[in-house]
């Protein structure tokens, strides 16, 4: 859904992304990460056709956003990390707006609202200025202009910030019904605890370039990242691993070990019988968390 090929962004003096290569599929929601001036804002905004690269180029739905930015535009949706609303319009006020500048006929506006409105649990708020609402109110009107098109792809920088763990839960719902409908997401965040609530693949990057992409868990297609730790060291923990043919180990400790598993959840259960009955002491088995998996990204990879 988006192609990335050498794409290369200069800001004066500063290199802020550097020769990617980037392929997002069609109906996931990828986790956007890396450390405070990574690149992630700049990538969007590239993406979203705000800024013109030095080099490189970018489709999306198969349309170079160079060349036709307003095409771009119609399949996309885009929430900056410091978005602004027009305090003195109501909610309605604020979506008709965006749905007419988004280029909507007349008569189509005003289903796009209701519809909108109902996505994102609005319906009560439509009168309401937006100076009266709370910030995850505000956020959910953010993304409500952001979507009011039904754009193919949803660009969202930082959506949860600054928002308490109940609107973060009801941001994570909002976007699992987005991917189901079919929209394909890039999120960024540093909270990858919420993130893992609904992303599909993570995409990490660390000074302008790719440090990994790859399906998370809750892709059908991928391997998982697991972790095993045991209740007394076993010396032969990843000889004992390493014999299993779908275990590919990434890092091993008497007590510990993380590694990728490539096959199915049966075949897991069946990996766990296997490891007891050689006789380690397994005190917890599991998948990583996004924030683990995160972690050893960045300590076992250099920038490609
Ligand atoms: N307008 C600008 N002029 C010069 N340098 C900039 C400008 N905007 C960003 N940068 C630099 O480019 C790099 C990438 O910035 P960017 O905002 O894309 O990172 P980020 O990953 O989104 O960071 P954060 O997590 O803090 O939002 C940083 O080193 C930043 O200081």
């Amino acid at each position: 859904m988006i192609q990335i090929s050498g794409l290369t962004f200069d800001y004066p003096g500063h290199r802020a992304l550097n020769q990617l290569n980037l392929s997002v599929e069609r109906g996931s929601v990828t986790a956007l990460v890396g450390a405070n001036g990574a690149g992630k804002t700049t990538l969007m905004r590239c993406i979203a056709g705000l800024e013109t690269p030095l080099s490189g180029s970018i489709a999306v739905a198969g349309l170079d956003v160079q060349e036709e930015p307003r095409a771009v535009h119609r399949q996309m949706g885009y929430l900056s990390d410091f978005f602004g609303l027009y305090q003195d319009l109501t909610v309605a006020q604020c979506l008709e707006y965006a749905a007419a500048s988004q280029g909507l006929a007349k008569e189509a506006i005003a289903a796009a609202i209701h519809d909108t409105a109902q996505r994102l649990s609005l319906q009560d708020r439509l009168k309401q200025k937006t100076s009266s609402l709370s910030r995850g109110l505000r956020q959910r009107v953010a993304i409500g202009q952001a979507i009011i098109h039904s754009p193919q792809v949803l660009l969202l920088d930082e959506p949860a910030s600054g928002l308490d763990p109940e609107a973060r839960n009801e941001l994570a719902i909002l976007f699992r019904q987005l991917q189901t409908s079919g929209m394909t997401l890039l999120v960024s965040s540093h909270i990858l605890a919420e993130l893992e609530a609904y992303s599909s693949h993570m995409l990490v990057l660390k000074d302008g370039k790719i440090l990994e992409h790859r399906a998370l868990s809750n892709s059908p297609h991928s391997s998982r990242a697991l972790q095993l730790s045991l209740a007394s060291p076993n010396p032969r923990l990843a000889e004992i691993l390493a014999a299993h043919s779908k275990v590919l180990l990434s890092k091993t400790q008497d007590h510990h070990a993380e590694f990728d598993f490539s096959g199915s959840s049966d075949e897991q259960a069946q990996l766990l019988a296997e490891l007891i009955q050689a006789g380690l002491a397994i005190s917890s088995f599991g998948e990583q968390n996004l924030q683990q998996a995160y972690l050893r990204t960045i300590a076992s990879k250099e920038a490609k």
